[in-house]
Parts: C-alpha cells; structure tokens; sequence
C-alpha cells in the first residue's frame, strides 16, 4: 500500500492508549456443547495479534460474539473501549471484519459492493465514492472498480473485502483465516496488505488462522484450543516455550490433549 493520507491515517476512534479488542472471561455453549470456555486476549491498538488454533477451536465462534451474530452472555468484550453489549453501535461502527466466507455480490460491481457497504454504515453516497477508490487504488485495484466481483480472481475478491471492512474507518479489523483457498502469492499479497494497515495506520488486526507460516517476528499470539486459551505472548514467547525450536513445534505442543491450558 502507498503511504496512507491524513484522511486514512486519523481513522474513527477514541483514546489513545486503549486495546483495539478487550475479551474478558467469555463463554458460549450450542446446547451442551461448550465452544468457548473462559476465554480472555486482549488485541493492544496497532498489533498484529494472531488466534492460532486448530479445526473447531472456537475462533469462528469468538467472532460471532464480538460482531454480535452471537449475544455474549458471560464476561464483556470491549471495542476501543466500548462494551459491544451496552454499546453495540459505538463498538460496530469502530470494527470491521472480514468473514471466513465470501460475502461479496458477484453479480455487482467492485464499486457498487463497496457502496452497497458504506450505505448501510450511513456514509453518503460522493463520500462513499471517494473512500472507495483512495481504498482500491491504495491496493491496486483501482482498474478494477467497475468489473463485476465474478470476474476477479480469488486473492483479489478477498483484497476487496478487506477493503469493504475499511470503507467506515475502523480501529480494529478482524480476519476469519482470510487466506484459506488461496494461492501463495495470493495469500502474501492478502497478508501484506493487512501488515501494511497495522504498519501505516495503527489497526489493531485479530487474524485468526491454523497457518503457522503466516505468522512472524514481532506478532503477537494467542492460542486456542477446544475453547480454551492454551497460551498468549509475543512470537518470540512463544518459540521460547518450544526451547528455542520453531513455532509449529511449540504450536503441536500447546495443543496437543496433554497440553496444560495456560495463559
Ligand atoms: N452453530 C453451531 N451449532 C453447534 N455447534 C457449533 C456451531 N458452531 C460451531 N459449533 C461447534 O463449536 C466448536 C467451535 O467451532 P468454531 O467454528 O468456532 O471453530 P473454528 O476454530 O472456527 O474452526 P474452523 O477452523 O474449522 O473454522 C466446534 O466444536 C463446532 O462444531
């Protein structure tokens, strides 16, 4: 991304020195099933901080919960200090999100998808126009503006739905393994991408994910298994439990059923 104009850089939010995402002892259940068992990770403003776990962790489920698919019922969860359940519109309107599943229009325009998105975030229509293109043309796409969704290629409908997730100017993003089904340069493009949003304009980034390679020095990582958080701490940290060895090894061992659950 080119450098970011004081427009994209001083994007909506409150304090200064607030967590982009603040979960504290959350749990959900589908019936007897618990999904989520006293989970709590804190997102600092401006991380990359990654939710690594395994098939059924609980990741999806966690998101649901902070974008309110899902009412938590136990514990709080704070947007940039704003309690989603007391203040649910405060806490939405400062986050964007980047579901698992393609929810594009493919039978709309890159453009008109864009618009459709910031209309419903009360943004008008000239205001929405200008954001739309400063945003694709950040990404490289901005040729690309009225070509039907269909007609892109699987990276470049994920690069615009992050950019959806920005159209409103967000303080936190969150990613439901953004990257599943795509090629490698796909997926390095995707993952610079968002790198360059925590880099250039402080995001805090919620990237949940199962691929180790995704994530590097200087990230932070939480790990979720079964529900429940097995550890948290910086990349670094996290190699260090492992005794120096590499993450995936100390990612198999955190999660593997011996494994102790611990902060
Ligand atoms: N709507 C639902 N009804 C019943 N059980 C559910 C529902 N959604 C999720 N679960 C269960 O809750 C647990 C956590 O699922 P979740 O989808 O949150 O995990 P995940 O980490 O996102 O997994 P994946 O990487 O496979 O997407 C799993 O045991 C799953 O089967």
């Amino acid at each position: 991304m080119t450098e970011p104009t004081s427009s994209t850089r001083h994007a909506s939010g409150p304090a200064d020195g607030m967590p982009a995402l603040d979960i504290r002892a959350v749990s959900h259940a589908f019936g007897t099933r618990k999904a989520l068992d006293d989970v709590s990770l804190t997102v600092p403003a401006g991380s990359f901080t990654a939710l690594l776990g395994p098939n059924g962790a609980g990741k999806t489920t966690l998101f649901s919960l902070v974008t309110r698919l899902y009412d938590n019922r136990s514990g709080a969860i704070h947007v940039l200090g704003a309690d989603v359940r007391r203040r649910p519109a405060e806490a939405l309107s400062r986050l964007g999100v980047v579901f698992q599943a393609r929810t594009l229009d493919l039978e709309l325009s890159v453009l008109d998808n864009l618009l459709y998105h910031a209309t419903l975030h009360g943004i008008g229509f000239g205001a929405g126009r200008r954001r739309a293109m400063e945003l694709l043309a950040q990404d490289g796409l901005a040729e690309r503006a009225r070509d039907k969704v269909r007609n892109l290629s699987g990276g470049q409908m994920r690069r615009v739905e992050i950019v959806r997730a920005l159209m409103h100017r967000p303080r936190l993003l969150l990613l439901d393994e953004p990257t599943v089904g795509l090629d490698i340069a796909s997926r390095a493009a995707v993952v610079a991408l968002v790198r360059a949003l925590v880099a250039d304009e402080g995001i805090g980034v919620l990237w949940a994910t199962h691929i180790i390679e995704e994530i590097g020095p200087g990230d932070r990582v939480v790990v979720l298994h079964r529900g429940q958080i097995r550890a948290s701490g910086s990349y670094e940290e996290m190699r260090a439990r492992a005794g120096g060895e590499d993450l995936s090894t100390a990612f198999l061992q955190l999660v593997s059923d011996t494994g102790e659950a611990a902060a």
